[in-house]
């Protein structure tokens, strides 16, 4: 049989006239009753679907991950069962305040969002290449984002409102020191770690529970672009990374990555000298080192980008038995946005799209919806409880309850108590940075803030110097020199 195909409309029907319009005489007009120009121009105008609103240019791949390590003494999610297990996974990277077709060198966290295909249900890991966050409650997001985004008049990225931002909110001193370190200029995405960021939890067997971080450790090692390199790429090879992950796939060349935990106990977190919860802080390795759980390789890229890449939805609130949340009020917010987000942006029945489907057996009373074409429960009921199909709530999957410190309801202020912001930064930039890597974060940082302008410029350079110094004195004064300002008249 041939494998040429005759063209068809899209609904099966051949067609005799692909480019030329049915018209009135040879020079037109056209008649409306050329059905097929009709399908081809709608179809066409329907293309796209929103953008993300953050995390907009990215791409995903296939892979499969290995359990290497035996973790069950800390969760009993099946995906951990047994060494040697593998599950079939998806990721996606991305950056985040670019549109779809920023270029892939921008300055940026980078994202790393991996579903796992276990036996129990779908596992989304939705995390960065960092292990903080410029914030640490959910009702800061559309604010910070804002200044990360376009100027509203005029429409132009605005340093002024990013440094405005973050010098008013010291809580994101930690996560842009990293940003503006060569780590926010990672050399394509098989080069960096990732990290679920947040405070999970993990159930035993046994129904103990543990807090838990996640860490994904690149094979390929950490390379980074220095910022003239980065900005370079911006013209040259704007999609840079997106190339980089698919040739290295398609020429056999898979990436992996360890994935690692790191665990704290609930006694532990009563007594850790930050609240672990907070997203802008970190563990320390050397009081809660990480532990080995298996690999992660990436070995397909999906045939059709938009299909897979596009529509994929991934969401902090894809969790599975033996998996569970932390109180940390980003995550706690982040539950509510992205399936939210999703049935907007892809519409009702995005977890019946092939790349987000569960691929075992998911039973539940969910009916109808636009664009319903996964059988829709066919003749089966769509009650519950009722007394027919003999289905089950199975309740060994409940996780144990757990006591909460205070029963107080109020808004909190998301400092108090816990509003050292430079701490960490410090240890960052003067114990874990090499010289060369300290200058060229001054030289990063002068450069982003020489951006500032306008009105407020030395009332915001002076506020956010003052983060700079109160991180480390050698920090504050390379940056203060870049930026051509006088400290000494200060000092007198
Ligand atoms: C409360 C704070 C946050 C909110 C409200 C928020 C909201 C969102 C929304 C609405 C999307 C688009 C989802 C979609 O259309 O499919 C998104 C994407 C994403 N977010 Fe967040 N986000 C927050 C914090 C974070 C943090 C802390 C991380 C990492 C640790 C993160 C990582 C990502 C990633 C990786 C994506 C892209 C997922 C993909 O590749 O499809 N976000 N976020």
């Amino acid at each position: 049989m041939s494998k040429n195909k005759k063209i068809t409309t899209s609904t099966g029907c051949p067609v005799n006239h692909y480019e030329d319009t049915q018209t009135v005489g040879e020079r037109g007009p056209a008649l409306l009753q050329d059905f097929f120009l009709q399908e081809k121009l709608a179809q066409f105008n329907r293309e796209r679907i929103p953008e993300r609103i953050v995390h907009a240019k990215g791409t995903g791949a296939y892979g499969k991950f290995t359990v290497t390590h035996d973790i069950s003494n800390y969760s009993r999610a099946n995906i951990f069962s047994e060494i040697g297990k593998k599950t079939k996974l998806f990721v996606r990277f991305s950056t985040v305040g670019g549109e779809k077709g920023s270029a892939d060198t921008e300055r940026d966290p980078r994202g790393f969002a991996v579903k796992f295909y276990t036996e129990d249900g779908n596992w989304d890991i939705v995390g960065n290449n960092t292990p903080v966050f410029f914030i640490k409650d959910a009702k800061k997001f559309p604010d910070f984002i804002h200044t990360q985004k376009r100027n509203p008049k005029t429409n132009c990225k605005d340093a002024t409102a990013v440094w405005d931002y973050w010098s008013l909110n010291p809580e994101s001193l930690h996560q842009v020191l990293i940003l503006m370190s060569d780590r926010g200029t990672p050399d394509g995405y098989r080069h960096m770690n990732g990290y679920g960021s947040h405070t999970f939890s993990l159930v035993n067997k046994d129904n103990e529970r543990f807090y838990v971080k996640f860490h994904y450790k690149t094979k390929q090692g950490n390379k980074t672009f220095t910022d003239a390199e980065a900005t370079e790429l911006k013209g040259t090879d704007p999609d840079y990374s997106q190339r980089d992950l698919v040739n290295a796939i398609e020429n056999g060349n898979f990436p992996k990555w360890t994935l690692k935990i790191q665990i704290m106990t609930l006694e532990e977190a009563k007594s850790f000298q930050w609240n672990p919860f907070d997203l802008t802080k970190i563990w320390p390795h050397s009081d809660f080192p990480l532990m080995d759980v298996g690999e992660m390789e990436l070995n397909e890229i999906p045939e059709n980008y938009f299909q897979d890449v596009e529509q994929a939805a991934f969401s902090p609130s894809n969790l599975v038995d033996g998996i569970g949340f932390s109180p940390d009020k980003m995550l706690q917010g982040r539950i509510f946005a992205y399936p939210d987000a999703q049935r907007y942006r892809i519409g009702a029945n995005y977890n019946a799209l092939p790349v987000n489907r569960c691929p075992y057996d998911t039973t539940n009373y969910h009916r109808d919806g636009a664009m319903r074409s996964d059988g829709n429960g066919g003749s089966s009921k769509n009650h519950f409880p009722n007394s027919f199909d003999g289905n089950y709530v199975d309740e060994k999957h409940k996780s144990p309850s757990y006591e909460l410190d205070s029963n107080e309801v109020a808004y909190f202020d998301r400092n108090l108590n816990d509003d050292d912001h430079y701490s960490q930064p410090k240890g960052l930039f003067e114990e874990v940075m090499t010289e060369a890597q300290q200058q060229n974060t001054i030289s990063n940082i002068v450069g982003a803030m020489g951006g500032i302008e306008g009105e407020k410029k030395s009332e915001i350079i002076n506020r956010q110097l003052c983060h700079w110094f109160r991180v480390s004195p050698k920090l504050g004064a390379g940056i203060a020199k870049g930026l051509n300002i006088n400290i000494e008249q200060y000092l007198k």
